[in-house]
């Protein structure tokens, strides 16, 4: 049997995360099933957690992230450079999108029960999304990368107080509508000067890029919902050229993915993207927060062992 190793994010969703834990550790005792355990102290803490676990000899091993989006971020970041891992998820955030892409179960005992029983296969090889930046500095996504007014929200809602305490009454999401609405009437559009594959697209009055591997996106909106994470490409998805009063019926739109159909949301399909811009915009990948713009996007195609039901 490989050996198992935990990383639990103890902050996600307010602290919550530590009662998803308790319940799969109890699982895990109960069943006899010999684990290693370890809490991220800090931002950033769980990708040198997961890079020292599969560093430390070549050994086939797995890793199962305990948190939210940004947990499974960190994680895949520090392993993405070894192939001795496989990557497990058990959802304990707020926002839990990889779970809905990767099809494991919202429910912590049932997701672990999923990962037990896949374990022993050869887990599926998925894509991943690999960010480049003007400074060279790389940054792996698993979910999602944008650029733009989404971005910008993301950057908000990660230094806000207020999400804490909405996180208490279960109330996380409505964050990111909060600071959609205050951001919404003093954001600057830009033009975005898009290549997919070589092809150039010049995008005015631009609201937000993004750059999809599996549908969901800030919390269950179903921004690219042809996406598929095995396909070697990435789903590209644009807003530009619109009000902000139609931007908001746009929003309410993704949650069913039907925005497609409006004619102010292009949408593309490639598998190297350049995004440059007329304003230097802010950039996150699956949600944490990178940097600014220009960069590149590559899919790497088949990448990462990750136990999952897709
Ligand atoms: N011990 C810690 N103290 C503070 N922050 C931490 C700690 N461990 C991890 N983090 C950070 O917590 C952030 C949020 O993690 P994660 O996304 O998993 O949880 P979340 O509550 O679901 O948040 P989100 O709503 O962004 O999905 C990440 O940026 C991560 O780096």
């Amino acid at each position: 049997m490989k050996q198992i190793y935990f990383i639990i994010n103890p902050k996600a969703r307010n602290g919550y995360c530590l009662n998803v834990w308790k319940k799969v550790e109890s699982k895990l005792i109960d069943d006899n099933i010999p684990y290693l355990a370890f809490f991220s102290e800090y931002h950033g803490h769980a990708i040198k957690l997961a890079a020292q676990i599969a560093k430390s000899n070549n050994e086939q091993k797995v890793i199962i992230a305990v948190g939210g989006d940004g947990t499974i971020n960190e994680v895949m970041n520090g392993i993405v450079k070894y192939n001795n891992i496989t990557l497990g998820f058990v959802p304990g955030g707020s926002g839990n999108d990889f779970s809905r892409g990767f099809h494991i179960p919202t429910n912590p005992e049932e997701a672990i029960e999923v990962i037990l029983r896949h374990m022993e296969i050869d887990a599926p090889l998925m894509d991943i999304g690999k960010v480049t930046m003007k400074d060279d500095s790389e940054h792996y996504f698993i979910n999602n990368m944008g650029a733009g007014f989404d971005a910008l929200v993301s950057y908000e809602v990660n230094r806000s107080k207020m999400k804490a305490w909405l996180n208490k009454l279960s109330l996380g999401r409505l964050v990111y509508v909060y600071f959609l609405l205050k951001k919404l009437f003093s954001y600057k559009c830009s033009t975005i000067d898009l290549s997919i594959d070589g092809s150039r697209h010049i995008l005015e009055q631009t609201w937000f890029v993004t750059v999809s591997n599996q549908p969901f996106y800030g919390g269950g909106m179903k921004i690219a919902p042809e996406a598929v994470p095995d396909d070697g490409l990435l789903d590209i998805t644009i807003v530009h050229n619109l009000s902000r009063l139609k931007l908001l019926l746009v929003f309410i739109s993704v949650f069913w993915g039907k925005h497609v159909h409006f004619k102010e949301v292009k949408s593309f399909r490639g598998k190297m993207v350049t995004i440059q811009s007329s304003d230097s915009l802010f950039v996150h990948a699956d949600g944490e927060d990178i940097g600014f713009t220009p960069l590149n996007i590559n899919v790497q195609t088949k990448t990462l062992k990750v136990l999952t039901r897709v």
